[in-house]
């Protein structure tokens, strides 16, 4: 085997998508700083049982493993830094009343999203804890949109959902909670066939109601359909209710609703949301209600937040090379070093070459537009080409 060879799925970060992760993380910490966001920084490897707490079964398949040296204990490499963020919020800050974070880094992964996904995602996300309102999933959620539209992302399609759909149904149903991992399969790949084999477990017409919910997705149309047809059921009503006044204040170009696919880690339990992007298999968006992780934590906060995962944002994106000034090599020349110095704390970038520099390689990573020259013995940047 080669040396230099990485392990499967994962890559190097080279320069064009280096520099777009670079660029989202910049204007992703530009605007949640400004919604009164902190940023905090949890370190990468934590004891397994307060990385896992509150989580499902899939974040645990997800998490590498390793045996600490030192103390004999089981660690795991973050596969998801949300679950870090609550127990910042519950164990160390321990503050009262509302606090929004946010955080950027890379996960590791034991296995990929998706087939071609990096193992080594990265990500950044915001989360607020200590409110219950809608007020605060909007407030979350539309910081969520601003981030994709200031990425520079179009035309950004919102799937909503709620786990209370669900559970509501569900909850009419004792036999339900045994057979519950069936039934989340079942709904999350429509499959209808997963879910008739729990005829007999389950009663009939809980069957029938699940099929209702997994038939019902498509734009805000649905939630009329759902009123209408679980007009019973007292929690879904409010739950419709509370996603329609969502809904008019979302500022995403287009929305649908599916309440059969909770996108996301199991953790979730109010709304969930997620945006994918045409042909991606991954979303690039995927955030929700969150309210009994903190409680696991021994502090009962409610939270709400997001995550992006900007590699595969960073993928979808043109490339923009960046502009560059081109100049020459003069150790000696005051005023040449003087003119740089001064494009370069204008934030320009400047390029001094040297014998070995091959403008054509340069060009691959830089628009190479203008330089500078000397005319009329001053430092000047003009036009490379003229048209
Ligand atoms: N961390 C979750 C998304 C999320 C953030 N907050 C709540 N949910 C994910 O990556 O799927």
């Amino acid at each position: 085997m080669s040396v230099w060879l990485l392990p499967e799925n994962i890559a190097d970060m080279l320069p064009r998508e280096a520099r777009e992760i670079e660029r989202l993380r910049e204007t992703f910490l530009k605007l949640t700083k400004s919604h009164g966001c902190e940023m905090v920084k949890p370190p990468m490897i934590e004891y397994v049982d307060s990385l896992l707490t509150g989580t499902g079964n899939d974040l645990d398949l997800r998490t590498f493993k390793i045996v600490d040296q030192s103390s004999g204990k089981m660690l795991g490499f973050r596969a998801d830094m949300t679950p870090q963020i609550a127990r910042i919020d519950a164990h160390i800050l321990n503050r009262e009343g509302i606090s929004r974070l946010s955080y950027a880094g890379s996960l590791l992964h034991a296995r990929p999203l998706h087939p071609v996904a990096s193992r080594q995602p990265y990500v950044a996300g915001v989360e607020l804890f200590g409110s219950t309102s809608s007020a605060s999933d909007i407030e979350v959620l539309n910081l969520a949109l601003e981030c994709l539209k200031a990425f520079g992302l179009k035309d950004i399609h919102l799937d909503i959902g709620h786990v209370f759909v669900v559970k509501a149904i569900v909850e009419r149903d004792p036999n339900c909670e045994k057979v519950m991992p069936k039934i989340l399969y079942a709904l999350k790949h429509k499959d209808r066939s997963a879910l008739e084999e729990l005829s007999g477990v389950i009663e009939d017409s809980t069957i029938d109601a699940l099929r209702k919910i997994m038939r019902m997705f498509g734009g805000i149309e649905v939630l009329d359909e759902i009123e209408k047809e679980f007009s019973d059921y007292p929690l879904i009503l409010q739950t419709i209710e509370q996603l329609k006044w969502i809904a008019d204040r979302c500022i995403a170009d287009k929305l649908s609703f599916d309440f059969s696919d909770v996108h996301g880690y199991q953790y979730l339990t109010g709304i969930t949301f997620g945006v994918t992007i045409p042909q991606r298999y991954q979303a690039v968006l995927r955030g929700g209600r969150y309210d009994s992780i903190g409680a696991k934590f021994g502090r009962n906060r409610p939270a709400v937040g997001f995550t992006l995962y900007l590699r595969e944002i960073a993928q979808v994106l043109p490339t923009k090379r960046p502009y560059a000034v081109m100049a020459p090599w003069d150790d000696g020349d005051k005023a040449l070093n003087e003119a740089i110095r001064k494009l370069r704390e204008e934030d320009r970038i400047v390029v001094q070459i040297l014998p070995e520099d091959r403008i054509e390689s340069l060009e691959e990573s830089f628009r190479l537009d203008e330089e500078l020259i000397k005319e009329d013995g001053e430092w000047k940047v003009v036009r490379r080409y003229t048209k």
